[in-house]
């Protein structure tokens, strides 16, 4: 698994400080981020590729700096959005995956047409290759964004909130999709379910980690943090 390093980090929008004193060595091949709205964890996941730089302390991915190192730390590390229309860009399912490999070169045309029918395949998208994107619904556009991802083979998955937009049976989905991966998955969510028995699982709390463990101790913390 790849190791991310987050050391010292802080991370202020204007004068708002949002995170501070973020320490964290992530190496586990599944582990989650919760908190309340707003405690930072988007900005701690957008760091993780480089979308975010902190103000301060640094983000290490295999040892590379996301925020120095971004295009490097780019092609190892994917990153999900909540809601996929953002991250669709093509016209229709095929062309949408393919357009991720645009700029692998040490490939062919072959090579990317068969990496590009094996993940629709594989996420059940092969009979709409030829749909217009936008006209799937709200959970096969989520798989398309993710395949979209996975079709250039990142170390890293990251998923900020995932399923949000997504009715029980699409968010069963992607969690028996995320499970499936051999990649490393970092995943913010508010759907706590997702992260049943997950070995590491950090809390966010007002911008610092509250608690950081297995998901066994620390969805209940988390829990009782919001009353809940
Ligand atoms: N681009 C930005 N400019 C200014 N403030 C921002 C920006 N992005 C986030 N914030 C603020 O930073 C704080 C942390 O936001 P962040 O999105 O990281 O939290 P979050 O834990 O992911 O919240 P949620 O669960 O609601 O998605 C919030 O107060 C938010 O309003």
């Amino acid at each position: 698994m790849p190791t991310i390093r987050i050391e010292g980090v802080a991370h202020a929008y204007g004068d708002r400080r949002v995170l501070e004193h973020v320490d964290l060595t992530l190496t586990e091949p599944r582990v989650g981020i919760v908190g309340a709205n707003g405690s930072g964890k988007s900005t701690l996941a957008r760091m993780l590729n480089g979308l975010v730089e902190p103000t301060e302390g640094r983000v290490l991915v295999d040892g590379l700096d996301a925020a120095r190192d971004g295009a490097a730390v780019r092609r190892k590390v994917g990153f999900v959005f909540p809601d996929p229309e953002a991250q669709i860009v093509m016209p229709t399912v095929r062309e949408d995956v393919e357009f991720s490999l645009r700029r692998r070169r040490d490939l062919s045309d072959d090579d990317k047409r068969r990496l590009v029918d094996e993940v629709l395949e594989r996420y059940s998208l092969a009979d709409h290759a030829d749909h217009p994107a936008h006209q799937l619904s709200s959970g096969q556009k989520q798989l398309l964004a993710i395949a979209a991802i996975l079709v250039t083979r990142p170390d890293v998955l990251v998923c900020d909130e995932p399923t949000t937009l997504l009715d029980l049976r699409h968010s069963h989905q992607v969690s028996r999709l995320l499970d499936a991966l051999d990649q490393q998955v970092v995943l913010v969510t508010h759907h706590l379910w997702l992260l049943e028995g997950w070995e590491r699982v950090v809390c966010i709390d007002e911008g610092r980690v509250a608690a950081d463990g297995p998901a066994g101790e620390v969805v209940p913390f988390y829990r009782r943090l919001m009353g809940a």
